[in-house]
């Protein structure tokens, strides 16, 4: 099937009780290796592009990178996602370039210009006189802690999703789904040691997240998607290769699985991953160049990182996303 936008997907993952995976893409090997895993274990996937993921691969190399994956596994629904669009002229771009769904992520600002920049967005996405398909709209109310494209919120600046603002939100721009802070921060160190306790072992335990919030979100919108970014939970197991290897990592951490489970089981639809597939890629590489000192073909190396992205993504759908035999 060609690219679909999100539409159809949340509303059977909202009413099903499971969270479709948004995974980032910026090369080849992780391109095959997310949509290998969705197409293996029959699950919808979001293949999402941050405008540092554009510089870095070229704008069409990934276009036509995801519609190579897309004629490889015609049987599982897969999104072309813009991540983090930081403004109206870029997620125009996008979806002149085919994406099927954007996210303006306008939460650095003002309320006021949040919805109307959101809306302005959605009026073009939507427009399917115009180009004869209807686009997705992801935005966000509050603030995440952590790193997110060329923005440092500090800890502490982060500011969680008001539920009062959410109804009057969605009502005025007309958007698909809205990301919320509900404690989720992007980048492998989530939180800093002081933040939270640490278990028998010394690992560093964080702070649960504010399901308190995500309930009155839910009350006031029912029915409606909701999006969680910053949703790695930053497997020690890798953090552990990567620090014996030569990697200096110390104190990463991230969101434990089963809170995320939760959260999919409610009205959160789509749950970012980025950080565990570059951990991923990492440790396998990083051990690969430890082991095999005299290998110098990419092919060798960059196999084995693949192979460790695709053993996560599949460890998301079917422990974390539930959204496995869904497609
Ligand atoms: O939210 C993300 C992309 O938008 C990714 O979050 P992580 O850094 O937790 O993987
Ligand atoms: O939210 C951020 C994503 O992990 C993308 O990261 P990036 O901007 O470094 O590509
Ligand atoms: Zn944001
Ligand atoms: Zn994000």
């Amino acid at each position: 099937m060609p690219l679909v936008n999100s539409k159809e997907l949340f509303e059977k993952a909202y009413k099903e009780g499971y969270a479709v995976g948004a995974f980032n893409v910026n090369n080849m090997e992780i391109v095959q290796a997310i949509t290998e895993a969705a197409g293996e274990l029959n699950s919808p996937v979001i293949l999402q592009v941050s405008s540092g993921a554009r510089k870095y691969a070229n704008a069409r190399y990934l276009v036509h990178m995801v519609q190579a994956a897309v004629e490889n596994n015609p049987n599982i629904p897969i999104v072309l996602h813009l991540d983090h669009g930081d403004s109206f002229e870029l997620c125009k771009s996008c979806i002149d370039d085919g994406f099927t769904s954007v996210m303006i992520d306008y939460s650095g600002h003002s309320y006021e210009e949040n919805v109307e920049v959101t809306r302005k967005v959605c009026e073009y996405a939507h427009d399917v006189k115009a180009r004869g398909r209807y686009v997705t709209v992801e935005a966000e109310l509050g603030t995440l802690a952590g790193v997110e494209d060329d923005v440092k919120v500090e800890f502490g600046k982060s500011s969680y999703t008001d539920p009062d603002q959410v109804q009057d939100f969605v009502k005025r721009t007309g958007v698909d789904s809205l990301a919320i802070a509900i404690g989720t921060s992007h980048g492998a160190y989530k939180f800093k040691a002081e933040q939270c306790t640490r278990n028998k072992d010394g690992i560093l335990v964080p702070p649960p997240l504010r399901f308190d919030i995500l309930k009155e979100v839910e009350k006031r919108l029912p029915g409606f998607p909701i999006v969680l970014h910053g949703s790695s939970s930053v497997p020690q197991e890798y953090v552990k290769i990567i620090n014996e290897h030569g990697g200096k990592m110390p104190d990463a951490i991230g969101i434990p699985e089963d809170q995320l489970r939760e959260a999919a089981k409610m009205a959160v639809c789509k749950i970012n991953i980025d950080s565990d597939l570059r951990l991923g890629m990492t440790a396998a590489i990083r051990l690969h160049f430890d082991e095999h000192p005299d290998h110098f073909d990419p092919r060798q190396y960059l196999g084995d990182g693949r192979k460790n992205v695709k053993d996560v993504v599949k460890h998301k759908i079917v422990e974390v996303l539930g959204s496995n035999n869904k497609a």
